[in-house]
């Protein structure tokens, strides 16, 4: 079937009231970008839908590409024909005719914006009904879950016929909610953590702790090619490397080996919210699960959360680790996090870290460290380059970012 175009229906975002504009704009625009080799569309933003004028782009292959954007409750290929009786019947019965197999079941419903149209809804549906029962050998009617429900709307410029409805992504268009700052190890928790926080409109910035020599480029590859694959779902990404070296030799030098892990944890929460307040970001998210590590109780999130009063959210808490496997392997990270590349944590984690720190001792231990001049030197080191959908597009001056906080 060659379609003229693909009707786009919201999610929730019909609820947002005088949002919704800015909401329906903004899932447009994030279309736009998602459909950037597809240059010919043209996009209809209106109240109740969104329409998309293919202009003989193919929607074979587009399909999929729509089907990854937040915001898109579910669409429709459509087809459009004049408003002339005999040309609407010829389309309703080939397309029954192209759908049909032995036993099928189908019904007309029609709607129409155009009040003058010479058959009102029941006029139509008898008309286009008995066409295609006359044309089509073995179709029977129902109305009740026919096989194939037959959509005509007669709009003032056309008539427009469509069957198929196919699931959306759900969830809120990427950056309806506001930007929050993901931390993001090469594992498999976080990318996954990173998905769902886009599914609900956050804009993410990503923020990757490095620690050369001890990690290799591979591990920062591997986090940026982590970034490159989320980028399908919302856009460029901005990826945000922080030198992790002197902080993680400083800690292990002078905290007990059972602290070292939660005053790591406690130092890149801090660095992660000071680049958020810099950023305008107005959350953290991570990718821990209760219980899956040491730095994962209960205990220890209450020690580590300890450093700010910034929301952070944890997308993945609940899950099991099955679970989140089995999304990394449906959003098409998990071969990447796979890979077997040190994570700073990983290399400077003690045998047997606190699982239950005590708060107060954590507070004296990390009382031997500069703090402030760790942080500062860090936040001095930071690299910021923006991740697009095709790869990385060179580094971004930190002077041309932070230049009224430096
Ligand atoms: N090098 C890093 N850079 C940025 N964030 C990190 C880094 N290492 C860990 N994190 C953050 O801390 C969270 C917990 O990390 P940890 O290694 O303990 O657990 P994990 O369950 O293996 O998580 P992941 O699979 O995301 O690595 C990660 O999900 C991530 O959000």
């Amino acid at each position: 079937m060659k379609y003229t175009e693909i009707m786009v229906r919201y999610g929730e975002l019909s609820t947002k009231g005088k949002n919704r504009k800015r909401f329906i704009q903004q899932l447009a625009k994030n279309i736009r970008l998602a459909l950037v080799d597809f240059p010919k569309i043209k996009i209809i933003a209106e109240r109740d839908r969104t329409h998309l004028l293919l202009n003989g782009e193919d929607s074979d292959l587009l399909i999929p590409e729509l089907k990854k954007v937040f915001g898109i409750q579910s669409f429709s290929p459509v087809v459009r024909v004049e408003k002339d009786l005999e040309e609407m019947k010829k389309m309703a019965v080939s397309i029954v005719r192209e759908q049909f197999f032995e036993g099928m079941t189908f019904k007309i419903t029609s709607k129409r914006s155009d009040h003058d149209f010479e058959l009102d809804t029941t006029g139509l549906n008898q008309f286009l009904g008995s066409a295609v029962f006359n044309k089509v050998e073995g179709i029977q009617a129902k109305m009740k879950k026919p096989d194939l429900d037959l959509r005509v709307e007669v709009r003032m410029d056309a008539v427009y016929f469509s069957f198929e409805t196919i699931k959306g992504a759900g969830g809120l268009p990427v950056a309806t909610s506001g930007r929050g700052m993901l931390m993001l190890s090469g594992g498999i928790d976080s990318p996954v953590a990173g998905y769902l926080a886009m599914k609900r409109g956050v804009e993410l910035e990503m923020v990757h702790f490095a620690s050369p020599p001890y990690t290799s480029a591979g591990a920062l590859q591997k986090a940026k090619d982590l970034t490159q694959k989320l980028t399908v779902f919302g856009g460029n990404i901005q990826f945000i490397e922080v030198p992790f070296t002197e902080i993680q030799e400083e800690i292990k030098a002078k905290a007990p080996e059972a602290y070292l892990m939660t005053i790591t944890r406690r130092m890149m929460m801090r660095l992660t919210d000071k680049i958020r307040q810099m950023r305008k970001g107005y959350v953290i998210i991570n990718g821990e699960s209760l219980g899956q590590v040491a730095s994962q109780t209960l205990e220890s999130m209450q020690a580590i959360n300890d450093v700010t009063t910034t929301p952070v959210i944890r997308p993945v808490v609940t899950m099991d680790k099955l679970e989140i496997i089995e999304l990394s392997q449906k959003i098409d990270t998990f071969e990447i996090s796979i890979q077997p590349f040190e994570d700073c944590c990983t290399i400077f984690s003690p045998a047997s870290p606190k699982t239950r720190p005590n708060l107060e001792l954590t507070r004296e231990y990390e009382a031997r460290l500069d703090i402030e001049g760790l942080i500062e030197r860090a936040i001095a080191g930071l690299k910021i380059s923006e991740i697009t959908p095709l790869g990385e597009v060179g580094n971004v001056r930190l002077e041309d970012e932070f230049e009224d906080l430096l």
